[in-house]
């Protein structure tokens, strides 16, 4: 969560974005709520853009291969551990259009994520609390989103690092 109210904070421009369309679809009468999920796509937008830029487990978790495989050519042996690099493959020049800039907006052209964005994994033994990871990230977003009003302190961006 700190992540994404980082990222909002160093790019203000995102930030009114996603209160503007909190303010447009919502307004100020009454909170933001589960049901507003599917008609606010940009909360998520910048949610996946965050977990893009700063998967929470950049290597995902230790797996191992229960047969001898192969693996992008390369052959690996039954029992031999395996690491996904999440945080590499999320900034890949080859597979992102400029990899490193925080840009939620790529996101509505991503019907599928394929294999590029895993920050829960994949397949049979990937996250099974990635639903209810995302609506609650969702919502304490943008309940802070709807709520407050963020700047920065000063001209200094917020660090990342
Ligand atoms: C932002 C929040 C979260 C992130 C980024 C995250 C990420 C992950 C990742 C990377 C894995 C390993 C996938 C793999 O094997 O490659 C995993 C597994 C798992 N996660 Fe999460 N997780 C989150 C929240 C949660 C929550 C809220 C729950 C439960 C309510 C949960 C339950 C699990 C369980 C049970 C597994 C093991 C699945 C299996 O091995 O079959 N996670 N998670």
């Amino acid at each position: 969560m700190e992540w994404a109210m980082s990222l909002l904070l160093n790019h203000p421009n995102v930030l009114e974005k996603a209160r503007a369309h909190i303010d447009e679809y919502i307004g100020n009468k009454r909170l933001v709520q589960e049901t507003d999920i599917p008609n606010l796509p940009y909360i998520q937008f910048i949610i996946n853009e965050t977990l893009r830029l700063f998967p929470a487990a950049a290597l995902l978790v230790p797996h191992e291969p229960s047969e001898d495989c192969t693996i992008g050519g390369f052959d690996v042996a039954r029992g031999t551990m395996v690491l996904v690099n999440a945080w590499a493959i999320h900034r890949d020049p080859m597979v992102w259009d400029d990899p490193l800039s925080f840009k939620p907006k790529r996101f509505e052209k991503m019907a599928n994520e394929g294999y590029r964005f895993i920050p829960f994994g994949m397949g049979r033994r990937k996250c099974t609390g990635s639903g209810l990871a995302n609506r609650v990230i969702w919502l304490v977003l943008a309940s802070l989103i709807q709520c407050f009003e963020w700047k920065r302190v000063g001209e200094d961006l917020v660090g990342m690092s």
